[in-house]
């Protein structure tokens, strides 16, 4: 007899905020989404550490026996910046290769609620997804319906013809983690006809050659310790006058 736990998926890539939000519902959901991979069978990736819901989605899938796969930048590995990692841990270079990497890994993404790091995460694999360089479903945990004002933009974007309708239902998205994981079993990619005619080699051969930019100055506490050689490698070299950086 087929065994109804069993989920189509092996891994699933969880975004989340690196903060645990300021209602206990956003920790309450982590927590839940955890039990939720754990009673399928569904092992973790996500970014590493133990802040936030990042710390509690992963603790829950840990505790409950299923394997965590945390990848973390070399730059954020230091304890006092993401606390431990339970699991495994895989260090990258920078943050191109961790998304690189967290999307290899899985089979699908669930995006908790969070903030930059977890919108730029979130709508990257949506990107991908578009443009068929992954088959893999993309699930937005709208908690209390804290992405109802991200998902009105989304459908503005449709009415205003920037985002096709085919394109908008790449996001899945429930209240919570029981429908929203049984939403995704059942997700069947559909593909714009030029999307549709793209030939991609698949999510490994995604390892970005970084383009030219200017990085920018952050002033919170922590950030400000941080050293990237990413930085470097955007081609930053800092002269007089140039991005306000003073020589
Ligand atoms: C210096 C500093 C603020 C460290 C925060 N510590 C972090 N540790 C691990 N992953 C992170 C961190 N900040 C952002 N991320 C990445 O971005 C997402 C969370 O960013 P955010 O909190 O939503 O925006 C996570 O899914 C993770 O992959």
């Amino acid at each position: 007899m087929e065994d109804e736990t069993q989920s189509r998926f092996k891994r699933i890539c969880v975004f989340c905020g690196s903060s645990s939000g300021k209602k206990p519902s956003y920790q309450e959901a982590a927590i839940e989404l955890g039990k939720e991979l754990v009673e399928r069978r569904i092992d973790l990736v996500y970014g590493g550490g133990s802040v936030g819901l990042m710390g509690l989605v992963s603790q829950a899938v840990h505790d409950g026996g299923r394997h965590v796969l945390g990848v973390i930048p070399r730059t954020l590995m230091p304890r006092e910046i993401t606390g431990e990692t339970v699991g495994e841990v895989k260090a990258v270079a920078d943050m191109h290769e961790r998304k690189a990497e967290m999307a290899r890994q899985a089979d699908a993404f669930i995006a908790l609620p969070g903030g930059y790091g977890t919108l730029e995460e979130l709508l990257e694999v949506i990107t991908w997804a578009q443009l068929r360089i992954h088959h893999k479903p993309v699930g937005l945990l709208n908690v209390e319906g804290y992405y109802n004002s991200l998902l009105s933009f989304i459908d503005k974007a449709v009415d205003e013809g920037f985002i096709s309708p085919t394109a908008r239902r790449i996001i899945v998205s429930a209240p919570n983690a029981k429908q929203l994981v049984r939403e995704l079993e059942e997700f069947v990619p559909e593909y714009d006809e030029i999307a549709a005619k793209l030939t991609w080699d698949e999510v490994d051969r995604l390892n970005y050659v970084p383009e030219a930019g200017v990085a920018g100055v952050s002033t919170d506490e922590i950030a400000t310790k941080l050293k990237w050689d990413e930085v470097d490698r955007l081609n930053y070299v800092p002269e007089a006058g140039v991005a306000g950086v003073p020589t």
